[in-house]
């Protein structure tokens, strides 16, 4: 099956000369699109691909800002939460999965009078234009889709009249997909996972490199490729269910490039809603679905997409895996492998629950957990694959485990009654057609195999767990106790072979390459980053051997320098440095600054006071930059470390050969030229006492090289700094072992997780703001 190509000619932006024979067929080929696909290329719409070009490039412009540039314009910080910036992994358009690599720009506020990007000239001009361009020719197409139907040609059209106001939801967003690696993509991860789009329709434009599939009604992902001069449009949720399912809103997703392929990929998407305050009700009159409040159901889909709505949304995902992780080994009367998401909930219904005996009458299929792709043949009456039945019991088994841990077979038979009476044509155990046994033996056999296997895993686990920890003794030798902390959160360490290609003098030559081009002015950006990568091992093998930083500093300058230090961290944590944090930061930042503003000043007077120092000192700097200062500032005070272990201060004026070494400390140190961090224009950084950076222009960039410098060199955090700085690997920069830690070796510490980090996460994850 492919997706059809339809021809606007006569009916373009620009003409409406077209005869009612014409018309008729142009309504009746939409109508077939619709109905058996979802998807249809529209081409001629009066829309040129200059004018695409043009969004495209003026969006890659905002794209290459650094990230603490785009930080400001975040989602979170407008007034509609569906404007602005969406940094890379943050939304998960299929909640099963990973975050979608891609960012993007949405643009649903048209108005000068908000932030816009202040270095991209013409940014909101072109996008605000291309906008008023999507808006037509959608509004031409929804007339079409009526009269396709033998309806008012203005049924849909009429509920579309604010369109670019603020009582409608349409957006314009601009995507970027950045290279994939895909050896460091996380399992099951994409571009952009499955998922069908929530509103009317939407209008895609797709860059040369193309990617899109669409699943088809049989089952299969068919490719849409890009077309020059088309517009790609689909038809969403809320229109497949006006429509009573007589037009299909397809899964569609963009899957990573093949390995090797390095390529970006652009996309704008138009996705068309109904005013706020419409209700949509079954065209046909059938009335399939009940009346529903456009925005109201819109609302609830956005927030799947955003992270689930048992969780809060604005706790990041490493927080919340991290903790849940760790709860499982905290003993306690709940102390079950359940997601930290539902504790609170099965807690706090135990009480008032009779034990055990009802509970699988009432249990609730979690439905919305299912793949969309599930969903879609169970809607369909068509029999999911072994393998996302397989998915499906896995989904229900969890859910079912948390509600109890001694679950029998008749609990199981419940449960699996009810799910084959919802969908019978696709579960029911059926032979050549004809129903076998109660229809449902087989899932309940299915369900009890899960629930055994479950049940072993998780006491091997916790076998394998004590094992480590008895391990993990003070006897170590300090050798292997210096191994153990080195590679601590590393992917790769040391590296047995070098590239294939590469040879000893390869490297060299590279290495050459590198150092020639440190000296000059623009040095080309991808090419330090290809060499970069090219020689980590090398690399690697001359800090794992010793080499001291000012040797290091010779033969490998950019390693102290952000692009080549975020090449070696990637390479060898699988972790990028500041994109990482920035998105930690967007997720997560403004939460912990509440938290500690609200909860923890009430705890402790001595942290009430030192809040009041650091409020004052901030003044009227506002920013993001300043927000995340104040995070460090606060962590710091929180915890009760030494904060003149991280940054040292100098005069504003200060040259690098002008401060005075013996007053820093050896670990990695953040040089402030100025009074304070809020007042500084200039950061310098130290490691083993030498300036190997002397002019970083913003604070963020300061931090993110201090806390590479502790990995990529294998240096172990101070004692001074235990806490602050294993919050801001896990919560920060996603590093997140089980066990162990980066701390240097004192007489009283041990290779344990650190406690006070641990409950802070876990504080900070499970408290609700109102
Ligand atoms: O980039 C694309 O082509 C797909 C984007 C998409 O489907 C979406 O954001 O809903
Ligand atoms: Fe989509």
């Amino acid at each position: 099956m492919e997706i059809p190509i339809v021809n606007f000619e006569g009916y373009t932006l620009e003409e409406s000369n077209i005869s009612s024979e014409d018309l008729q067929k142009l309504c009746n080929s939409l109508k077939t699109a619709f109905t058996n696909v979802g998807f249809v290329y529209l081409k001629n719409t009066g829309i040129t691909q200059h004018e695409v070009n043009e969004v495209m490039n003026i969006s890659k412009e905002f794209f290459d800002l650094p990230a603490e540039m785009k930080l400001p314009l975040s989602r979170s910080t407008y007034s509609d939460p569906n404007h602005g910036w969406v940094s890379l992994e943050r939304e998960r358009l299929n909640p099963q999965r990973p975050g979608d690599l891609k960012e993007a720009f949405n643009t649903r506020l048209l108005q000068s009078d908000i932030k816009w990007p202040e270095n991209v000239p013409g940014f909101r001009e072109k996008q605000v234009s291309f906008f008023m361009r999507c808006k037509d020719l959608s509004l031409k197409v929804l007339k079409l889709m009526g009269r396709s139907l033998g309806l008012d040609p203005d049924v849909f059209v009429s509920a579309h009249k604010c369109i670019g106001t603020d009582k409608n939801g349409t957006t314009l967003r601009t995507l970027y997909y950045p290279p994939v690696q895909s050896d460091h993509a996380k399992e099951g991860q994409l571009r952009c996972g499955e998922h069908s789009d929530y509103g009317s329709i939407t209008l895609l434009f797709q860059s040369p490199e193309g990617g899109l599939e669409v699943l088809s009604r049989s089952g299969e992902y068919i490719s849409a490729p890009y077309i020059p001069g088309t517009a790609l449009l689909n038809i969403a949720d809320l229109m497949q269910r006006w429509t009573s399912d007589v037009f299909i809103s397809a899964i569609h997703r963009v899957p990573l490039p093949p390995p090797g392929n390095s390529n970006t990929r652009q996309s704008l998407a138009f996705f068309v809603h109904p005013d706020d305050e419409v209700l949509i009700t079954c065209c046909d009159g059938s009335n399939k679905y009940p009346p529903i409040n456009s925005v109201d159901y819109l609302m609830e889909r956005f927030k799947e997409s955003y992270g689930r709505q048992t969780q809060d949304s604005s706790t990041s995902s490493s927080i919340q895996e991290f903790a849940s992780s760790h709860r499982s080994a905290s003993p306690g009367p709940s102390s079950s492998s359940q997601p930290l998401s539902s504790i609170s909930a099965s807690t706090r219904s135990s009480s008032c629950r009779s034990p055990d005996v009802d509970w699988a009458d009432n249990f609730n299929i979690p439905w919305k957990k299912f793949p969309e792709e599930l969903i879609q043949f169970l809607e369909r009456g068509k029999r999911p694959s072994p393998q996302m039945r397989r998915e499906m019991v896995r989904i229900v088994v969890c859910d079912m485990m948390q509600k109890s841990l001694h679950i029998s077979k008749r609990h199981t038979t419940v449960v699996a009654k009810n799910i084959v009476a919802k969908y019978p044509k696709s579960l029911q155990d059926v032979v050549t057609g004809d129903m076998i046994g109660s229809g449902y033996d087989s899932l309940v056999k299915e369900l009890q195999n899960r629930i055994e296997n479950t049940k072993h895993s998780t006491t091997a686990k916790m076998r394998k767990r004590k094992l480590h920890t008895e391990s993990d003794t003070d006897e170590m030798p300090p050798e292997k106790t210096a191994a153990i902390q080195d590679t601590y959160g590393c992917i790769k360490w040391d590296l047995k072979f070098l590239p294939l290609g590469e040879t000893a003098e390869s490297q060299q030559g590279s290495r050459e390459k590198l150092q020639s081009l440190f000296k000059l002015n623009a040095p080309n950006q991808d090419l330090i980053k290809q060499l970069t990568r090219a020689t980590f091992y090398t690399q690697r093998k001359d800090i794992n051997n010793g080499k001291e930083i000012k040797y290091l500093l010779e033969d490998w300058p950019f390693l102290f320098d952000e692009i080549g230090m975020a090449i070696h961290f990637e390479e060898l944590t699988g972790v990028s440095l500041k994109e990482t944090f920035i998105r930690n930061v967007d997720l997560t930042g403004e939460r912990l600054l509440n938290y500690m503003k609200t909860v923890a000043v009430a705890k402790s007077k001595r942290f009430l006071q030192a809040v009041a120092k650091i409020q004052l000192m901030r003044g009227e700097h506002t920013g993001s930059s300043e927000d995340v200062m104040e995070m460090v500032l606060l962590l710091l005070s929180y915890f009760d470390e030494k904060k003149d272990v991280m940054f040292s201060y100098v005069e504003d004026t200060c040259l690098a050969g002008e401060v005075q070494m013996d007053q820093v400390p050896l670990t990695p140190t953040i040089i402030v030229c100025g009074q304070s961090c809020y007042s500084a224009r200039r950061w310098m950084l130290s490691v083993d006492r030498i300036i190997v950076q002397d002019s970083i222009p913003s604070f963020i960039s300061a931090l993110c090289l201090m806390f590479g410098s502790f990995y990529c060199f294998n240096i172990h955090y101070p004692a001074g700094l235990a806490s602050t700085l294993e919050f801001l690997q896990r919560c920060f920069f996603s590093i997140n072992p089980e066990k162990g830690t980066k701390v240097e070796k004192t007489r009283t510490s041990c290779l344990h997780v650190n406690n006070r980090v641990l409950t802070l996460i876990q504080d900070l994850s499970e408290w609700r703001t109102q």
